[in-house]
C-alpha cells in the first residue's frame, strides 16, 4: 500500500470554489449550534449535496464515456443500479452476466463501474501497474490515506520513499512472514490471545455468557497483532490495542462524507468529526520511544517485529529511516490486517455456530494433539483447513478489489476500457460459478454456491493461503496479501481453542444473515453467539 494523493471528486474548479465558500459558512455556522442541530444541518446538506452529486456523476460525467463495454440497461434516475444490486447482490451480477456477457459497466452509489466476472478477473490482477492502479482504485471507495493525510499531516508527514527504495511495509511482509517463517510468531499467538480469553471469557463448565463476535475478535486480533509487530516491550499496551482495534472500522465510518461531499466540505468535516489523529498519536507515543531506545543501544533488538525490521531497512541511500518514520509505517500494517482477520475470524464462528457435527469432528482431530495446542501443529490439521479455505471462498464480498485505469486498455474480450473508469472485480460470482469447473474437478463436486467444509479435503495443494482462480478473497499477482501466511496461521489457531474450550451457538440455531452494504461489500451477521464453558 503506498501513500500517495488523490482527489475523489473532480468537479470544475469553479464549482469547488463555490462549493468552499458554503462550506466555511456552513462550519462557522455547524460551531455555534448545540450537537443536535449540528448533526441535522450536517445530515441535510450532506443530502443536498450528495443528490447534485449524484445527478452530476450519472448524467453529466457519463457523456463523455469512450467505453465500449456495454451499460446494464434498467438504470435509475439517481441511484443507478444500486437498488437492484443491493436487493440481491449475487442474482444482479449473475442476471447482468447472462444478458451482457463477461464484462458489462453499471451505476452503484453514484459512480459507474465496469464489472469484469469469471476468467476476466485474473486478467485484471496481471495487468501491468502502467495500466491499472489497485491502491488509487481502493481510495475511491475507501479514501484511507485521505484520511490519514487530513487526520495526521500536521504531525507527520509521510515518507517520501524514492522509486529504487525497497517498501518499508511489503519487504518485510514477503521476506519474514512467508508460509515457513510465521512460526516465530506462534508462542506470541499464544500467550496474546489466552490472556484475551482469561480476561474476558472465563467460564466454569455450563455457564454461558453472550458474545458480540465482531467486537471479540477485533480486540482480540489487535492484542495479537500487537505483540506480534510491535513485540512484547511496548505491544502489550492497552490503549494501543484498543485504538488499533477499531482503527479501520474509524476510517470506514469517516469514508462516507469524504466520498460524497466535495473535496473542501469532506476535508473541514473530516477533519472536525471523524479525524483519527487521537488513535494515531497512541500509535506514535507507544513505538517511537520503543524504536529511539532500540536505535540508541539502550535496549536490545532482540525480538522478531515489524517495527524493528522497518527500521532496519536501509534504504536506497543507505541511510536508515528515522524512528518516527519507521514507527509510521505501522499504521499500514494495522489497517491491512486487523480489519480483514477479523472479518473473516467472524465469519468463520458464524459458520461453526449452526454445524454441530462438523464441530464435532473438527474436535477429534484436535484433540488428537493433547494439551499441547499451538499454531503449528494446530495448522496441520486439513479440515480444518479445508473448512477455512471454504470460508474464505463463500463469505466473499460480491464486488471488491477496483482498480483505477490509468490509460486506454483493451480486454482479451475485445472492449476497450478508457483511461479514469474503475474496474470492479465480481469476486462472489467467480467464487461461485460452478460453470467455471470442470465435471471432474474434485473441487466442483458440491455446488459452489453451497457451503461445503469439506470441499478441499481431497486437494491437498489447495491450503487455505492458496491464491488462485477459485480463490481470491487475498487478491492475486504481484499485489496479493503478503500477510496471508500470518492470517491463516493465526485465525486457525484462534478458531481451535475456542472450539475445544467452549460450546458455541446462536440463539436460534441458524446462521444469522449476512450485512450487505449497497450490494458491493458484505459484513458478517450482527447476531450475538452464546459461549458455554466446556
Ligand atoms: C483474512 C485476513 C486477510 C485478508 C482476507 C487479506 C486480504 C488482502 C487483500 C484482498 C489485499 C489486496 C490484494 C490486491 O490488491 O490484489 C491485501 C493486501 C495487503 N495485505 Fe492482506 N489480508 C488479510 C490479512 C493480512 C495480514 C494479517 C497482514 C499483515 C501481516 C496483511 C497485510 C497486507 C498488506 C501490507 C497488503 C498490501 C499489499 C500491496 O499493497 O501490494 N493482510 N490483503
Amino acid at each position: 500500500m503506498n501513500n500517495f494523493n488523490t482527489d475523489v471528486l473532480t468537479l470544475p474548479d469553479s464549482v469547488n470554489g463555490i462549493l468552499s465558500s458554503v462550506s466555511k459558512f456552513v462550519l462557522q455556522y455547524l460551531d455555534q449550534q448545540d450537537t443536535d442541530k449540528r448533526q441535522h444541518l450536517l445530515l441535510t446538506t450532506s443530502g443536498v449535496l450528495f443528490g447534485s452529486w449524484l445527478f452530476y456523476r450519472t448524467f453529466i460525467k457519463s457523456k463523455n464515456d469512450r467505453s465500449t463495454v456495454p451499460l446494464v440497461r434498467g438504470s435509475y434516475p439517481l441511484i443507478g443500479h444500486t437498488y437492484q444490486a443491493s436487493m440481491d447482490p449475487l442474482g444482479f451480477i449473475q442476471r447482468c452476466k447472462e444478458e451482457y456477457g463477461p464484462v458489462f459497466r453499471i451505476h452503484l452509489n453514484g459512480r459507474e463501474f465496469t464489472v469484469v466476472t469469471g476468467r476476466v478477473i485474473p486478467e485484471i490482477f496481471n495487468l501491468s501497474r502502467k495500466y491499472v492502479d489497485v491502491a488509487k482504485g481502493m481510495e475511491k471507495l475507501l479514501p484511507l490515506y485521505r484520511l490519514i493525510r487530513l487526520s495526521y499531516n500536521h504531525k507527520q508527514e509521510p515518507e517520501d520513499l524514492s522509486p529504487r527504495d525497497r517498501h518499508p511495509v511489503m519487504h518485510p511482509l514477503k521476506q519474514n512472514f512467508k508460509a515457513d517463517g510465521v512460526h516465530v510468531f506462534s508462542e506470541r499467538i499464544v500467550k496474546a490471545f489466552e490472556e484475551v480469553l482469561d480476561d474476558q471469557l472465563k467460564l466454569a463448565p455450563g455457564e454461558t455468557k453472550i458474545v458480540e463476535p465482531w467486537n471479540f475478535f477485533a480486540q482480540s486480533v489487535s492484542k495479537i497483532s500487537c505483540l506480534c509487530f510491535i513485540g512484547s516491550r511496548a505491544g502489550t499496551d492497552k490503549r494501543l490495542i484498543d485504538a488499533m482495534a477499531t482503527f479501520t472500522q474509524s476510517i470506514i465510518e469517516a469514508a462516507a462524507p469524504l466520498i460524497v461531499l466535495p473535496d473542501t466540505l469532506g476535508d473541514l468535516v473530516v477533519k472536525r468529526f471523524f479525524s483519527v489523529e487521537p488513535q494515531l498519536d497512541i500509535l506514535m507515543e507507544v513505538i517511537v520511544p520503543l524504536l529511539t531506545k532500540i536505535r540508541s543501544g539502550e535496549i536490545p533488538d532482540d525480538e522478531i517485529t515489524f517495527v524493528s525490521m522497518a527500521l532496519n531497512l536501509p534504504k536506497s541511500d543507505g541511510t536508515l529511516r528515522s524512528v518516527r518514520d519507521a514507527a509510521y509505517w505501522f499504521k499500514d500494517v494495522a489497517m491491512a490486517s486487523i480489519h480483514t482477520t477479523t472479518q473473516f475470524t467472524t465469519f468463520a464462528l458464524h459458520e461453526l455456530s449452526c454445524r454441530p457435527e462438523l464441530v464435532e469432528e473438527l474436535r477429534t482431530e484436535i484433540g488428537k494433539l493433547g494439551n499441547k495446542r499451538n499454531p503449528d501443529n494446530i495448522g496441520e490439521i486439513k479440515l480444518l483447513d479445508s473448512f477455512l479455505r471454504e470460508v474464505l471462498r463463500y463469505d466473499i464480498d460480491n464486488l471488491t478489489l477496483l482498480h483505477l485505469v490509468l490509460q486506454d486498455l483493451t480486454l482479451s474480450t475485445g472492449h476497450l476500457v478508457p483511461k479514469d473508469a474503475l474496474i470492479i472485480n465480481a469476486l462472489e460470482d467467480a467464487h461461485k460459478d460452478s460453470a467455471l469447473y470442470d465435471e471432474y474437478d474434485p473441487i466442483a463436486q458440491t455446488p459452489m454456491d453451497q457451503f461445503d467444509a469439506y470441499r478441499f479435503m481431497d486437494s491437498p495443494e489447495l491450503q487455505s493461503s492458496k491464491i488462485g482462480e477459485d480463490l481470491i478473497s487475498f487478491g492475486l499477482g504481484s499485489h496479493a496479501c503478503p500477510g496471508r501466511y500470518f492470517a491463516v496461521h493465526e485465525i486457525k489457531y484462534v478458531l481451535a481453542e475456542l472450539l475445544m474450550r467452549y460450546n458455541i451457538s446462536t440463539k436460534t440455531g441458524e446462521r444469522g444473515k449476512d450485512i450487505n452494504v449497497t450490494g458491493m461489500v458484505k459484513f458478517p451477521p450482527k447476531e450475538t453467539l452464546v459461549f458455554e464453558g466446556r
